[in-house]
Parts: C-alpha cells; structure tokens; sequence
C-alpha cells in the first residue's frame, strides 16, 4: 500500500542569497529531493495549515510523494563519478565517508585517505578506502580532496598538497575558524577552494551545513559540492561572514542536542524509568519534535502550545525551564561557539 509522505523544507536563508532564491530555489529543490525524496517528486497545494506557515516562512517549499518515509532512510542517491580524498580521517571525516556510503554516492574504493594516526587509517581501509603515504598521494588519488585536519593543521596540509593541485580538484575545507583568504594562500591562487561546515549527523544523511565558494570555484565547484552534502543532508551557500554563526549554531550543535538528551534521559530516571527507556524516549521525542518543526513548517512556539494545557503537566516543566533561564542559556552557547568561531579564524 502507498503511504504518502509529507515533506516540508524550511530554506532558513536571507533574500540576499540569490541562488536560494525563487526560482532558483526549485532547482535547489529538485537536487535535495533527488537525495531525500527519491525518486524526485513534484510540490503540491499546500493545506490550509502550511498556507498559514507560509506566510511567516517565505521559503518554505512543500512536496507530497507516495515515498514511504521507513525506506526513504537507505534511498540511494545516484552514484557520483567523483574520487574522494580526505587529509586527516578523524570523527568528521568517517561522519562523512560513512554517510556518503550509506547513501550509495561513493564507494570505499572511490576514497583516499592519509592520517599519521594509524588506528584511523586501518579504520579506513576496514570499509574499503585506500590509505596513502601522504597528503600529496591523497590529492593525487582524488577529484574532491576534504581538508578534514584540526585548524591549526589546515596551512600544512594544503601546503604538502599545493604542488599536486590541478584545475580538476576541488579542495572542501571543513575546518572551523579558517578563512578562504588563509585557504587560498595556502593552497595557492588558482586552487578550486570550497569552505563547508557540516555537523556529524551527516553519518545518519542529516547533516545541516553551509559553504562559501573562494578562489577559483566555480558554479560546478559549488554544484559538486552541494550534490556531495544534500545526499546526506541539507546545505546552504551563505556569505562567508555567516560562517562562524554556522559554526555556533549547526556546527557544534549535535553537542547542544546530545546534552539535551542525556538530561532528558536523566530526569526520566530520576522520575523512575529504566535507564535505557528514558534514553530511548528522550531521543524519539526530540527526532519527532524536529520532524513536527520540518514537516508541518508551523513555528515552534506554536507547536509547543499544541502541548501545552492549561494548569496542566507540560506548562509546569516549562515554568521550570523558564526559571533556569533556558532560552537564553542555549543563545548563549551559540553566541559563545561563534565567537570562538572567530577568534579562530584571526588566530
Ligand atoms: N567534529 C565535528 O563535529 C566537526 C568538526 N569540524 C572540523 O573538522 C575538522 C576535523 O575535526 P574532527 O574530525 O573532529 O577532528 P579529529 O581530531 O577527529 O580528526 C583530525 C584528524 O587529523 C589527523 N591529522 C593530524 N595531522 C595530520 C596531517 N598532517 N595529515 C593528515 N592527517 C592529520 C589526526 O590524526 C586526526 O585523526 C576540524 O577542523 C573541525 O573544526 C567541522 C564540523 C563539525
Ligand atoms: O568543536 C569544534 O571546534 C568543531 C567545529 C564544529 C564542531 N566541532
């Protein structure tokens, strides 16, 4: 039997960034379908419910298909003729190659790697990726080369592979902190240089990243990369400026949600819940309530009323949030990682 599925996408971007905005946005729209909704399937009427959210969210693109959301997690999107390097093969690094696997993109003989630790390249080479001797051996071996070193390692890095860089590389820095400018000058004028930040849900195809294009990238640079991060996830090319805000709110805010997580777990077990049912619900309550933010496009604030009776339990545990000063403290922590953001990148 069909099951419709409803998918909503939020595009959270500003006017000014003419290549998210309508028309063009639908382009956008039939690429991150093709990852997500597969095969691609046409938007519909909005309900009355969505028109409403519309009106607060101009972007907001709705699509019904007959996908059954259970398999649409294994969808495959179409295989990418592209070789894969990564200089460093730490946590972000098998994030992504494991998350581009999953998603049928690339296979683990399309990846070159290097990491002086060797726990990570045998790691590495247990899901079918080669490990070189070198960067240079990396860049060589590989079309998209991802800079997926620590920030202070980045200018080294680029530095061993400048002398092998062609027109045909694409060089995706995901380091936080680290400017096209430093990029640039590092990987030499004429490098194809894409700055992303993604999160690690990209393992699970639910990254949320943003880009910037510098040096010699191109509209090909930018669409190779976008294909690569919409088939595990959502992307947005955003001045580079807004990067560091990248960085403090989607960047390092698995942390924030994971943190969330465990606390909620906690106090279901402070209330009396086995340990790994209170983990289990705190964890399907935040992956529904997102999917209730996505999928209907209605504020949150909203959504959070729908919950909400009155002299009822649910605004009892909201007064207690309120009381802690919970809203400000999660403003807080994205105010503070953007600004670690930037001192970075003047570092
Ligand atoms: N972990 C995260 O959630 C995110 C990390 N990032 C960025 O990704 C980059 C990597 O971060 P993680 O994966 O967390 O760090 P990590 O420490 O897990 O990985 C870095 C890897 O680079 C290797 N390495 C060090 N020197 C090297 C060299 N000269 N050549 C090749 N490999 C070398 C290390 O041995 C290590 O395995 C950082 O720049 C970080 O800012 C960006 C978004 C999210
Ligand atoms: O904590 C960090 O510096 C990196 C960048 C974003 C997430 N993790």
């Amino acid at each position: 039997m069909l099951q419709i599925f409803r998918g909503v996408f939020a595009r959270s971007v500003g006017p000014a960034r003419q290549n998210l905005a309508l028309p063009a946005a639908n382009k956008a729209f039939s690429a991150a379908s093709a990852a997500i909704c597969w095969p691609p399937v046409p938007a519909v009427k909005l309900t009355e419910q969505q028109a409403k959210s519309r009106a607060h969210f101009p972007n907001l693109i709705v699509v019904e298909s007959a996908a059954n959301p259970d398999t649409m997690a294994t969808a495959t999107a179409p295989a990418l003729n592209k070789r894969i390097g990564f200089l460093g093969s730490g946590q972000m690094a098998e994030a992504l190659a494991r998350g581009l696997m999953k998603r049928g993109l690339v296979s683990g003989e399309h990846i070159a790697c290097n990491d002086p630790n060797p726990a990570r390249t045998n790691l590495f080479k247990s899901f079918g990726a080669t490990p070189y001797e070198s960067n240079a051996d990396v860049a060589r071996n590989a079309d998209v080369i991802f800079v997926a070193v620590k920030p202070q390692h980045v200018a080294q890095v680029l530095s061993e592979v400048r002398p092998v860089l062609t027109e045909g590389h694409t060089v995706v820095s995901i380091a936080a902190g680290i400017t096209i400018d430093k990029l640039v000058e590092a990987a030499g004028p004429d490098a194809h240089v894409v700055r992303v930040m993604p999160n690690t849900p990209c393992l699970v195809g639910e990254t949320a990243a943003a880009m910037c294009l510098g040096g010699k990238a191109n509209a090909d640079d930018e669409t190779l990369v976008r294909t690569i991060f919409e088939a595990v996830g959502k992307i947005y090319t955003v001045d580079e400026k807004l990067l560091a805000a990248v960085t403090g709110l989607s960047g390092s805010g698995p942390a924030y949600v994971f943190l969330m997580i465990e606390a909620l777990a906690d106090g279901g077990v402070r209330a009396g819940l086995p340990r790994d049912i209170a983990q289990a619900l705190a964890a399907q309550t935040v992956l529904g309530s997102a999917k209730m933010v996505m999928e209907t496009g209605t504020h949150p604030g909203a959504l959070k009323d729908m919950v909400t009776s009155p002299a009822g339990t649910t605004i009892a545990g909201v007064h207690e949030l309120e009381r802690a000063g919970i809203r400000a403290a999660f403003m807080n922590a994205v105010v503070a990682a953007t600004d670690r953001a930037n001192q970075l990148s003047k570092m």
